[in-house]
């Protein structure tokens, strides 16, 4: 007989990318469905699944610990978001009347608001505090689908407060259910004692933070905000070729605002991903096609911000044939949203992708944008058991149904961690601590 330690059944619907690579342009909207499925867990991973009418023979070989009826739900691989600014302190509601009253975004920047704002609030939080607040963060994730995502530090901007940032980030890995990857992005912004000397402050970038982080382990990617007004394509370059010196793998808010060539250098570094691109040019979005760029696109931002032009998914997925990838970008200032829901029916809406393209994205291309695409993103054999469950018919009605969290269920590791709706890991471990 084989031991299985939790059996899923009853499941109406089951959808999933297939492998473990990025899904380039048209084999975005290639999904697995399986309807009438089971799906098998044995030590926090998939042992089988599929019809159950064609698995009665390995139904009867097992020796199963724990069954469970989804209830005729919609299952697919547990979401991940691959672009997140998860540890900050405070909250920026105060800049909503200037940015209504039109008030660029960039502007707010240059007045030392916006991200510099946030980097006070940081500063002056405790680990503590800094701990608490994301942890609910990451809580809101979970009741959305979310089993594994990315953080960003970047609202220390001094060795002391990045490095806090990242520790918090560790930690929350480590008691959190949900899997948090660390990103160093010390070249998030100018800090105001560096005003006018962006040069020193690339400086202490390279030579002490850097050295640091990769000496602690502290992250395993480097990002850089390459923006007009913010960080050049030429200190971009230095810090991320440093990173990856260092053995960090890099990723760019590339193009967000002004075509700068950031899509470019990316293209150029190497990097794992590109963020933004909003205003990246055909030449930006050849040279990630490439050089295996992963495009990941955040239209909760453009949206959050009230611009009128959103990244050229189409355009990426038919045209260069690449992987898109979607998130959240969580954040306080351009995307205070843990909502992945709301992001899916955002990339629908104003991105035009298919209900397909849309679940390839937030699951293996966004896998394979934090270098997990061997290990989650897809319900295949042998990965990680990490599923959400959705109290919908398919995957077109979690983008038609819109602005509730349609999550019923969540499994993590082959646990549940979400039931009924309600949180059902506060952790034990943690609370042990
Ligand atoms: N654009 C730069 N960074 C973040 C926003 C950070 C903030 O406004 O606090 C982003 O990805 O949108
Ligand atoms: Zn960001």
């Amino acid at each position: 007989m084989e031991r299985i330690d939790l059996l899923l059944t009853g499941i109406g619907r089951l959808v999933t990318p297939e492998g473990n690579r990025p899904r380039c342009g048209e084999s975005m909207k290639e999904v697995c469905e399986i309807k009438d499925a089971v799906i098998a867990i044995r030590q926090g991973r998939i042992a089988w699944f599929g019809s159950v009418n064609e698995l009665q023979d390995q139904l009867a070989r097992s020796e199963i610990a724990v069954t469970i009826d989804v209830g005729g739900r919609l299952i697919t691989p547990g979401l991940v978001d691959p672009h997140t600014h998860l540890v900050h302190g405070g909250s920026r509601e105060h800049e909503l009347a200037l940015k209504r009253s039109g008030v660029s975004y960039l502007d707010i920047l240059a007045q030392g608001g916006g991200i510099l704002h946030t980097v006070r609030s940081t500063r002056a939080a405790s680990e503590q505090e800094l701990y608490e607040k994301a942890h609910r963060s990451l809580n809101e994730m979970l009741l959305n689908g979310v089993t594994t995502i990315e953080a960003k530090s970047g609202y220390g901007l001094s060795l002391e407060a990045e490095v806090k940032q990242l520790r918090v980030a560790k930690r929350l890995d480590a008691t959190h259910v949900v899997d948090v990857v660390s990103t160093f992005m010390g070249a998030h912004a100018v800090p105001e004692e560096y005003k006018g000397r962006s040069e020193v402050f690339v400086d202490a970038i390279v030579n002490d933070m850097l050295p640091k982080v990769a000496e602690e382990g502290l992250a395993e990617f480097c990002d850089v905000f390459c923006e007009d007004g913010v960080f050049s394509v030429e200190e971009s370059r230095r810090i991320l070729t440093e990173a990856q010196r260092q053995g960090l793998r890099a990723k760019i808010h590339a193009d967000e605002i002004v075509s700068l060539g950031g899509a470019e250098l990316a293209g150029e570094v190497g990097a794992i991903s590109a963020e933004h691109l909003l205003a990246a040019t055909d030449t930006g979005l050849a040279a990630l096609a490439e050089n295996g760029v992963i495009p990941v696109l955040l239209p909760g931002t453009s949206f959050n911000l009230g611009l009128a032009t959103h990244a050229r998914a189409r355009d990426m997925i038919d045209r260069y044939d690449l992987p898109v990838a979607l998130s959240t970008d969580y954040n306080p200032g351009s995307c205070p949203t843990e909502s992945i829901q709301l992001i899916m029916m955002l990339a629908s809406l104003h991105l035009k992708m298919t209900p397909e393209e849309i679940l390839t994205a937030c699951t293996i291309n966004a896998a394979n944008a934090l270098g997990r695409g061997d290990d989650i993103g897809s319900i295949e054999v042998g990965k990680r058991a990490d599923l959400a469950i959705f109290d919908a018919p398919n995957i077109a009605y979690l983008l038609y149904h819109f602005g509730i969290n349609h999550t019923y269920g969540v499994i993590k590791n082959g646990k549940p961690a979400v039931w009924n709706r309600l949180l059902v890991t506060a952790t034990e471990e943690e609370e042990a601590r």
